[in-house]
């Protein structure tokens, strides 16, 4: 990628971050594009085996259903159906430009499909693993349908610093086609309990 190519639309994203740690975006895929993200996620969810999501890696990993209540599936990047090269088309072209122009030298990132039940939440934690801290953004898409209501719960909220050395919760509705990034390392953050199923795909991406 060229170097001096600046893209306003990145831009806008990598300026939130560095100023608030982390950014909202609500229209990094069209609409047909988040609805055959959606279509695809809920085949899978009668196709192949969605797991209910651990705590912890591979290394130390244990399912908590007092932490977290949601279903994942990992997407495999070498068995890749066509919605999900368009995907990873799109988020690799986003990754390019963030190691070119800000250096964070992302050499990997990992993608899993989510669904909360009804029920379900994921109490606050931070995205770094004991054993391992190559986590540097996370990154949130939301699949719910176009109608997502506020009182359906399941909020993202990003627990952030305020000016007196205290904090605020900041709360983001899961909408249709919403990308939110965030500081892996820095943020805790919760998802409120959902009266709704909802969908989304959650990534890493991580350094070496
Ligand atoms: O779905 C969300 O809004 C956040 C999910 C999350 O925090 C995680 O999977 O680590
Ligand atoms: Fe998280």
């Amino acid at each position: 990628m060229l170097k001096d190519k600046v893209n306003v639309f990145y831009e806008s994203i990598i300026e939130d971050l560095l100023k608030c740690n982390f950014a909202i975006c609500d229209d990094f895929f069209s609409n047909d594009e988040v609805s055959a993200l959606r279509d695809n996620l809920l085949l899978k969810t009668e196709e192949e085996n969605f797991r209910r999501a651990a705590i912890g890696n591979l290394f130390n990993e244990k399912v908590v259903k007092s932490i977290r209540g949601d279903s994942i599936l990992w997407i495999d990047e070498d068995r890749m159906d066509l919605v999900e090269e368009m995907y990873f088309n799109k988020v690799n072209h986003f990754i390019d430009y963030l190691n070119s122009t800000c250096f964070l030298g992302i050499e990997e990132s990992e993608f899993h499909y989510a669904v909360y039940p009804e029920g379900t939440f994921y109490k606050r934690h931070l995205d770094v693993f004991q054993n391992d801290d190559r986590r540097t953004l996370s990154l949130v898409f939301y699949l719910n349908q176009e109608d997502w209501q506020a009182d359906y719960g399941g909020e993202l909220a990003l627990y952030l610093p305020d000016d007196d050395g205290g904090e605020v919760c900041k709360l983001i509705q899961p909408l249709a086609g919403r990308l939110v990034v965030f500081e892996s390392k820095l943020l805790e953050h919760e998802v409120k309990q959902v009266k709704h199923p909802r969908y989304s795909i959650t990534g890493w991406l991580k350094t070496r």
